[in-house]
Protein backbone atom coordinates (compact mmCIF):
# COMPACT_ATOMS: atom_id res chain seq x y z
CA UNK A 1 0.00 0.00 0.00
CA UNK A 2 1.30 3.50 -0.80
CA UNK A 3 2.53 5.43 2.23
CA UNK A 4 1.42 8.85 0.96
CA UNK A 5 2.96 10.69 3.89
CA UNK A 6 6.37 9.06 3.60
CA UNK A 7 8.53 12.14 2.81
CA UNK A 8 10.21 10.64 -0.30
CA UNK A 9 6.97 9.27 -1.67
CA UNK A 10 5.16 12.51 -1.01
CA UNK A 11 7.91 14.64 -2.57
CA UNK A 12 7.73 12.48 -5.70
CA UNK A 13 3.93 12.70 -5.78
CA UNK A 14 4.12 16.48 -5.54
CA UNK A 15 6.49 16.55 -8.51
CA UNK A 16 4.23 14.40 -10.67
CA UNK A 17 0.75 15.74 -9.96
CA UNK A 18 -0.88 18.60 -11.81
CA UNK A 19 -1.26 21.90 -9.98
CA UNK A 20 -4.71 23.45 -10.26
CA UNK A 21 -3.58 26.91 -11.25
CA UNK A 22 -5.07 30.20 -10.18
CA UNK A 23 -5.16 33.40 -12.15
CA UNK A 24 -4.55 34.32 -15.77
CA UNK A 25 -1.40 34.73 -17.85
CA UNK A 26 -0.68 37.50 -20.35
CA UNK A 27 -1.94 35.31 -23.23
CA UNK A 28 -5.39 35.07 -21.61
CA UNK A 29 -6.10 38.79 -22.03
CA UNK A 30 -7.41 40.29 -25.26
CA UNK A 31 -8.25 43.93 -25.83
CA UNK A 32 -12.00 44.44 -25.45
CA UNK A 33 -12.55 41.47 -23.08
CA UNK A 34 -14.98 42.32 -20.28
CA UNK A 35 -14.40 40.56 -16.95
CA UNK A 36 -17.13 40.47 -14.30
CA UNK A 37 -15.42 39.86 -10.98
CA UNK A 38 -17.32 37.28 -8.98
CA UNK A 39 -16.25 38.24 -5.48
CA UNK A 40 -18.10 41.13 -3.98
CA UNK A 41 -17.30 43.01 -0.84
CA UNK A 42 -19.54 44.79 1.60
CA UNK A 43 -17.80 48.01 2.54
CA UNK A 44 -17.90 47.88 6.31
CA UNK A 45 -17.08 50.34 9.04
CA UNK A 46 -14.57 47.82 10.38
CA UNK A 47 -12.78 47.41 7.04
CA UNK A 48 -12.73 51.17 6.57
CA UNK A 49 -11.34 51.86 10.05
CA UNK A 50 -8.79 49.05 9.82
CA UNK A 51 -7.48 50.46 6.52
CA UNK A 52 -7.44 54.07 7.70
CA UNK A 53 -5.85 53.36 11.07
CA UNK A 54 -3.04 51.22 9.66
CA UNK A 55 -2.24 53.69 6.87
CA UNK A 56 -2.35 56.71 9.23
CA UNK A 57 -5.36 58.34 7.59
CA UNK A 58 -6.87 60.01 10.61
CA UNK A 59 -9.16 62.65 9.09
CA UNK A 60 -11.92 62.92 11.76
CA UNK A 61 -14.71 63.23 9.16
CA UNK A 62 -14.18 59.52 8.45
CA UNK A 63 -14.27 58.58 12.15
CA UNK A 64 -16.74 60.81 14.02
CA UNK A 65 -20.33 61.76 13.24
CA UNK A 66 -19.98 65.40 14.36
CA UNK A 67 -16.93 65.90 12.16
CA UNK A 68 -18.70 64.09 9.27
CA UNK A 69 -21.72 66.35 9.69
CA UNK A 70 -19.53 69.47 9.63
CA UNK A 71 -18.12 68.32 6.28
CA UNK A 72 -21.57 67.74 4.73
CA UNK A 73 -21.66 63.93 5.07
CA UNK A 74 -24.69 62.06 6.51
CA UNK A 75 -22.35 59.88 8.59
CA UNK A 76 -18.62 58.99 8.47
CA UNK A 77 -18.21 57.79 4.87
CA UNK A 78 -16.01 55.10 3.36
CA UNK A 79 -12.58 56.63 2.72
CA UNK A 80 -11.71 56.97 -1.00
CA UNK A 81 -8.39 55.12 -0.44
CA UNK A 82 -10.17 52.11 1.05
CA UNK A 83 -12.79 52.23 -1.70
CA UNK A 84 -10.02 52.30 -4.33
CA UNK A 85 -8.09 49.45 -2.69
CA UNK A 86 -11.24 47.35 -2.25
CA UNK A 87 -12.27 47.91 -5.88
CA UNK A 88 -8.81 46.76 -7.01
CA UNK A 89 -8.58 43.92 -4.46
CA UNK A 90 -11.68 42.20 -5.84
CA UNK A 91 -10.16 42.17 -9.35
CA UNK A 92 -6.88 40.50 -8.43
CA UNK A 93 -8.06 36.88 -8.65
CA UNK A 94 -9.02 37.41 -12.31
CA UNK A 95 -6.43 39.96 -13.40
CA UNK A 96 -3.15 39.81 -11.51
CA UNK A 97 -3.06 36.82 -9.15
CA UNK A 98 -0.53 35.12 -11.44
CA UNK A 99 2.08 37.42 -9.99
CA UNK A 100 1.93 40.59 -12.01
CA UNK A 101 3.62 43.64 -10.61
CA UNK A 102 1.35 46.66 -10.24
CA UNK A 103 3.12 49.27 -12.37
CA UNK A 104 0.72 52.17 -12.38
CA UNK A 105 -2.77 53.60 -12.46
CA UNK A 106 -4.46 56.76 -13.71
CA UNK A 107 -7.85 58.49 -13.94
CA UNK A 108 -8.95 57.39 -10.44
CA UNK A 109 -12.35 59.00 -9.92
CA UNK A 110 -15.25 58.75 -7.46
CA UNK A 111 -18.40 59.71 -9.35
CA UNK A 112 -20.72 58.30 -6.67
CA UNK A 113 -19.15 59.91 -3.58
CA UNK A 114 -19.92 59.88 -0.71
CA UNK A 115 -20.17 56.14 -0.11
CA UNK A 116 -21.38 54.76 3.23
CA UNK A 117 -20.74 51.55 5.20
CA UNK A 118 -23.07 48.74 4.18
CA UNK A 119 -22.68 49.39 0.43
CA UNK A 120 -22.13 46.17 -1.52
CA UNK A 121 -19.49 46.51 -4.19
CA UNK A 122 -19.74 44.85 -7.62
CA UNK A 123 -16.69 45.23 -9.86
CA UNK A 124 -16.01 44.76 -13.59
CA UNK A 125 -12.96 45.37 -15.77
CA UNK A 126 -12.32 45.76 -19.48
CA UNK A 127 -8.98 44.95 -21.08
CA UNK A 128 -7.93 48.20 -22.78
CA UNK A 129 -4.39 47.38 -23.85
CA UNK A 130 -1.96 44.47 -24.09
CA UNK A 131 1.70 45.04 -24.96
CA UNK A 132 4.98 43.22 -25.14
CA UNK A 133 7.59 44.15 -22.55
CA UNK A 134 10.79 44.89 -24.44
CA UNK A 135 12.93 44.61 -21.32
CA UNK A 136 11.34 41.52 -19.71
CA UNK A 137 10.46 38.76 -22.23
CA UNK A 138 8.88 36.59 -19.53
CA UNK A 139 6.19 39.26 -18.97
CA UNK A 140 3.64 41.22 -20.96
CA UNK A 141 2.04 44.52 -19.95
CA UNK A 142 -1.75 44.69 -19.59
CA UNK A 143 -3.99 47.69 -18.84
CA UNK A 144 -7.58 47.42 -17.67
CA UNK A 145 -10.35 49.97 -17.10
CA UNK A 146 -12.07 48.97 -13.84
CA UNK A 147 -15.40 50.13 -12.42
CA UNK A 148 -16.54 49.51 -8.84
CA UNK A 149 -20.31 49.83 -8.62
CA UNK A 150 -23.00 49.86 -5.97
CA UNK A 151 -24.38 46.32 -6.49
CA UNK A 152 -27.91 47.50 -5.72
CA UNK A 153 -28.16 50.63 -7.88
CA UNK A 154 -25.44 50.05 -10.46
CA UNK A 155 -24.01 53.53 -9.72
CA UNK A 156 -20.28 53.75 -10.40
CA UNK A 157 -18.51 54.56 -7.12
CA UNK A 158 -14.86 54.28 -8.19
CA UNK A 159 -13.21 53.88 -11.58
CA UNK A 160 -9.65 53.89 -12.85
CA UNK A 161 -7.25 52.50 -15.44
CA UNK A 162 -4.50 50.24 -14.10
CA UNK A 163 -1.40 48.67 -15.67
CA UNK A 164 0.41 45.52 -14.51
CA UNK A 165 3.23 43.34 -15.73
CA UNK A 166 1.70 39.88 -16.19
CA UNK A 167 3.71 36.64 -16.53
CA UNK A 168 3.57 34.99 -19.95
CA UNK A 169 2.79 31.32 -20.18
CA UNK A 170 5.73 31.06 -22.61
CA UNK A 171 8.53 33.66 -22.47
CA UNK A 172 8.89 35.61 -25.69
CA UNK A 173 11.86 34.56 -27.85
CA UNK A 174 14.23 37.55 -28.20
CA UNK A 175 17.53 38.25 -29.86
CA UNK A 176 18.58 40.16 -26.76
CA UNK A 177 18.23 43.51 -28.49
CA UNK A 178 15.37 44.48 -26.20
CA UNK A 179 17.50 44.22 -23.11
CA UNK A 180 17.00 46.98 -20.62
CA UNK A 181 19.00 50.10 -21.33
CA UNK A 182 20.80 51.80 -18.53
CA UNK A 183 18.48 54.05 -16.61
CA UNK A 184 20.01 57.46 -15.85
CA UNK A 185 23.75 57.05 -15.46
CA UNK A 186 24.01 59.48 -12.56
CA UNK A 187 26.46 61.65 -14.48
CA UNK A 188 24.01 64.50 -14.81
CA UNK A 189 23.65 67.12 -12.11
CA UNK A 190 20.12 66.98 -10.67
CA UNK A 191 17.91 69.50 -12.39
CA UNK A 192 16.33 71.04 -9.29
CA UNK A 193 15.01 74.53 -8.59
CA UNK A 194 17.22 76.79 -6.53
CA UNK A 195 14.70 77.23 -3.70
CA UNK A 196 11.98 75.24 -1.99
CA UNK A 197 8.97 76.93 -0.45
CA UNK A 198 6.80 75.22 2.17
CA UNK A 199 3.24 76.38 2.87
CA UNK A 200 2.82 77.93 6.32
CA UNK A 201 -0.26 75.82 7.10
CA UNK A 202 -2.64 73.31 5.61
CA UNK A 203 -5.49 75.56 4.43
CA UNK A 204 -6.19 76.39 0.78
CA UNK A 205 -4.88 79.94 1.23
CA UNK A 206 -1.55 78.60 2.52
CA UNK A 207 -1.03 76.69 -0.73
CA UNK A 208 -2.02 79.74 -2.80
CA UNK A 209 0.41 82.00 -0.91
CA UNK A 210 3.23 79.46 -1.27
CA UNK A 211 2.59 79.10 -5.01
CA UNK A 212 2.61 82.91 -5.38
CA UNK A 213 5.86 83.11 -3.45
CA UNK A 214 7.46 80.54 -5.74
CA UNK A 215 6.09 82.07 -8.97
CA UNK A 216 8.50 83.97 -11.21
CA UNK A 217 11.47 82.55 -9.29
CA UNK A 218 13.52 79.45 -9.68
CA UNK A 219 11.52 77.84 -6.85
CA UNK A 220 9.11 74.97 -6.19
CA UNK A 221 6.53 74.47 -3.46
CA UNK A 222 7.81 71.18 -2.10
CA UNK A 223 8.28 69.67 1.36
CA UNK A 224 8.55 66.34 3.16
CA UNK A 225 6.26 64.96 5.85
CA UNK A 226 7.74 63.82 9.12
CA UNK A 227 5.79 60.62 9.71
CA UNK A 228 7.01 57.25 8.50
CA UNK A 229 5.30 53.84 8.66
CA UNK A 230 7.43 50.71 8.86
CA UNK A 231 5.84 47.83 7.01
CA UNK A 232 4.77 44.85 9.11
CA UNK A 233 2.57 41.78 8.77
CA UNK A 234 -0.57 43.87 9.07
CA UNK A 235 0.23 46.30 6.27
CA UNK A 236 1.90 43.75 3.99
CA UNK A 237 -0.34 40.68 4.40
CA UNK A 238 -3.50 41.58 6.34
CA UNK A 239 -4.68 44.76 4.60
CA UNK A 240 -4.64 43.32 1.06
CA UNK A 241 -6.34 40.11 2.18
CA UNK A 242 -9.02 42.23 3.87
CA UNK A 243 -9.85 43.60 0.40
CA UNK A 244 -9.89 40.05 -1.09
CA UNK A 245 -6.61 40.79 -2.88
CA UNK A 246 -5.20 37.30 -3.52
CA UNK A 247 -1.89 38.38 -5.07
CA UNK A 248 0.77 36.01 -3.76
CA UNK A 249 3.20 38.93 -3.62
CA UNK A 250 1.60 39.95 -0.34
CA UNK A 251 1.18 36.71 1.61
CA UNK A 252 3.20 33.77 0.19
CA UNK A 253 6.79 34.01 1.44
CA UNK A 254 7.58 30.57 -0.02
CA UNK A 255 6.79 31.53 -3.63
CA UNK A 256 8.14 35.06 -3.33
CA UNK A 257 11.57 33.80 -2.21
CA UNK A 258 12.29 33.12 -5.91
CA UNK A 259 10.93 36.43 -7.19
CA UNK A 260 12.84 39.65 -8.01
CA UNK A 261 11.96 41.06 -4.57
CA UNK A 262 12.94 37.79 -2.78
CA UNK A 263 10.18 38.42 -0.26
CA UNK A 264 6.54 39.37 0.10
CA UNK A 265 5.91 43.00 -0.78
CA UNK A 266 3.47 45.71 0.22
CA UNK A 267 0.28 46.09 -1.87
CA UNK A 268 0.69 49.23 -3.99
CA UNK A 269 -2.52 50.65 -2.56
CA UNK A 270 -1.15 50.34 0.99
CA UNK A 271 2.07 52.11 0.01
CA UNK A 272 0.25 54.98 -1.69
CA UNK A 273 -2.46 55.30 0.95
CA UNK A 274 0.20 55.49 3.67
CA UNK A 275 2.07 58.22 1.83
CA UNK A 276 -1.21 60.07 1.21
CA UNK A 277 -2.05 59.70 4.91
CA UNK A 278 1.24 61.42 5.79
CA UNK A 279 0.47 64.21 3.30
CA UNK A 280 -3.14 64.66 4.45
CA UNK A 281 -1.94 65.00 8.06
CA UNK A 282 -0.37 68.31 6.95
CA UNK A 283 -3.42 69.74 5.17
CA UNK A 284 -7.11 70.49 5.78
CA UNK A 285 -8.76 68.16 3.27
CA UNK A 286 -12.39 68.80 2.30
CA UNK A 287 -12.97 66.20 -0.47
CA UNK A 288 -10.81 63.90 -2.61
CA UNK A 289 -11.34 64.54 -6.33
CA UNK A 290 -9.06 62.10 -8.17
CA UNK A 291 -5.63 60.66 -8.90
CA UNK A 292 -3.58 60.42 -12.10
CA UNK A 293 -0.23 59.18 -13.37
CA UNK A 294 0.37 56.82 -10.44
CA UNK A 295 3.56 54.71 -10.78
CA UNK A 296 5.20 52.15 -8.52
CA UNK A 297 8.95 52.43 -8.93
CA UNK A 298 10.33 49.68 -6.73
CA UNK A 299 9.25 47.15 -4.13
CA UNK A 300 8.38 47.88 -0.51
CA UNK A 301 8.80 44.94 1.91
CA UNK A 302 8.37 44.09 5.60
CA UNK A 303 10.85 46.27 7.53
CA UNK A 304 10.88 49.08 4.95
CA UNK A 305 9.59 52.46 6.09
CA UNK A 306 7.25 54.51 3.89
CA UNK A 307 7.74 58.30 4.03
CA UNK A 308 6.19 61.01 1.86
CA UNK A 309 7.23 64.09 -0.09
CA UNK A 310 4.78 66.58 -1.63
CA UNK A 311 5.05 69.07 -4.47
CA UNK A 312 2.20 71.56 -4.90
CA UNK A 313 1.44 72.00 -8.60
CA UNK A 314 -1.53 74.36 -8.80
CA UNK A 315 -4.45 75.87 -6.92
CA UNK A 316 -7.87 76.88 -8.21
CA UNK A 317 -10.53 78.80 -6.32
CA UNK A 318 -13.32 76.62 -7.77
CA UNK A 319 -14.60 73.69 -5.72
CA UNK A 320 -17.84 71.89 -4.88
CA UNK A 321 -18.20 74.11 -1.78
CA UNK A 322 -17.57 77.84 -1.26
CA UNK A 323 -15.60 76.82 1.80
CA UNK A 324 -12.90 75.05 -0.22
CA UNK A 325 -10.54 75.47 -3.16
CA UNK A 326 -8.99 72.82 -5.40
CA UNK A 327 -5.29 71.94 -5.16
CA UNK A 328 -3.28 69.58 -7.35
CA UNK A 329 -0.32 67.86 -5.70
CA UNK A 330 2.37 65.45 -6.75
CA UNK A 331 3.03 62.98 -3.95
CA UNK A 332 6.15 60.82 -3.88
CA UNK A 333 6.41 57.95 -1.39
CA UNK A 334 9.99 57.03 -0.53
CA UNK A 335 11.76 54.46 1.62
CA UNK A 336 14.41 54.63 4.36
CA UNK A 337 17.11 54.83 1.66
CA UNK A 338 15.37 57.92 0.17
CA UNK A 339 14.41 55.91 -2.94
CA UNK A 340 11.06 56.80 -4.56
CA UNK A 341 8.68 53.84 -4.38
CA UNK A 342 5.47 55.51 -5.61
CA UNK A 343 4.55 58.75 -7.35
CA UNK A 344 1.29 60.21 -8.57
CA UNK A 345 -0.72 63.38 -8.90
CA UNK A 346 -3.70 64.00 -6.66
CA UNK A 347 -6.43 66.60 -6.90
CA UNK A 348 -8.23 67.42 -3.67
CA UNK A 349 -10.49 70.13 -2.35
CA UNK A 350 -8.84 71.87 0.59
CA UNK A 351 -10.70 73.90 3.20
CA UNK A 352 -10.44 77.68 3.17
CA UNK A 353 -9.33 79.34 6.39
CA UNK A 354 -12.20 81.78 6.40
CA UNK A 355 -14.83 79.02 6.71
C1 LIG B 1 8.31 45.62 -11.88
C2 LIG B 1 9.73 46.17 -11.85
C3 LIG B 1 10.65 45.18 -11.13
C4 LIG B 1 10.18 46.30 -13.26
O1 LIG B 1 11.41 46.96 -13.26
P1 LIG B 1 12.27 47.15 -14.58
O2 LIG B 1 12.47 45.86 -15.25
O3 LIG B 1 13.46 47.95 -14.19
O4 LIG B 1 11.40 47.94 -15.58
P2 LIG B 1 10.58 49.29 -15.55
O5 LIG B 1 10.14 49.69 -14.19
O6 LIG B 1 11.34 50.30 -16.34
O7 LIG B 1 9.29 48.90 -16.39
C5 LIG B 1 9.16 47.67 -17.05
C6 LIG B 1 8.25 47.87 -18.26
O8 LIG B 1 6.98 48.33 -17.78
C7 LIG B 1 6.67 49.57 -18.40
N1 LIG B 1 5.97 50.41 -17.41
C8 LIG B 1 6.46 50.79 -16.21
N2 LIG B 1 5.56 51.54 -15.55
C9 LIG B 1 4.48 51.62 -16.38
C10 LIG B 1 3.23 52.26 -16.30
N3 LIG B 1 2.90 52.98 -15.23
N4 LIG B 1 2.38 52.12 -17.33
C11 LIG B 1 2.69 51.39 -18.43
N5 LIG B 1 3.88 50.75 -18.57
C12 LIG B 1 4.75 50.89 -17.56
C13 LIG B 1 8.01 50.18 -18.82
O9 LIG B 1 7.82 51.06 -19.89
C14 LIG B 1 8.77 48.94 -19.22
O10 LIG B 1 8.40 48.55 -20.52
P3 LIG B 1 9.43 47.75 -21.44
O11 LIG B 1 10.64 48.62 -21.55
O12 LIG B 1 8.71 47.55 -22.74
O13 LIG B 1 9.73 46.43 -20.78
C15 LIG B 1 9.82 47.60 -11.17
O14 LIG B 1 9.10 48.51 -11.96
C16 LIG B 1 9.26 47.58 -9.79
O15 LIG B 1 9.83 47.01 -8.87
N6 LIG B 1 8.13 48.21 -9.62
C17 LIG B 1 7.41 48.22 -8.36
C18 LIG B 1 6.29 47.23 -8.46
C19 LIG B 1 5.54 47.20 -7.15
O16 LIG B 1 6.13 47.07 -6.10
N7 LIG B 1 4.20 47.33 -7.23
C20 LIG B 1 3.37 47.36 -6.06
C21 LIG B 1 3.37 46.04 -5.34
S1 LIG B 1 2.79 44.69 -6.32
C22 LIG B 1 1.06 44.86 -6.09
O17 LIG B 1 0.59 45.71 -5.40
C23 LIG B 1 0.23 43.85 -6.80
C24 LIG B 1 -1.26 44.13 -6.63
O18 LIG B 1 -1.78 43.38 -5.56
C25 LIG B 1 -1.92 43.68 -7.92
O19 LIG B 1 -2.39 42.56 -7.97
O20 LIG B 1 -1.90 44.48 -8.89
Amino acid sequence: MTEWTDPDTFARALEDVETKEKGNCFEDFEEGDLVEHDPGLTLTEWGNEQWMSQTLNHDPAYWRTDAADARGFDEPPIHPDYLTAATLGITVEDLSEKGGYFLGRTDVRFPGAPVYAGTELHVESEVVNTATSSSRPEYGIVSWRTRGMDAETGDVLCSYERTNMIPRREPLATDGSGAATADGDGDDEPDLPEEFVAPAGGYYEDFVVALEEAADRDAAVAYRHERGRTQDDVTVASLPLATLNTAKQHHNVDVMADSPSGNIVTYGDVTRSTALGHARSDERTWREVGFDDESFHTFVAVGDTVYAFTRVLEADDDASSDGAGTVTFEHIAFNQHDEPVYSGTRTAEIRKRSN
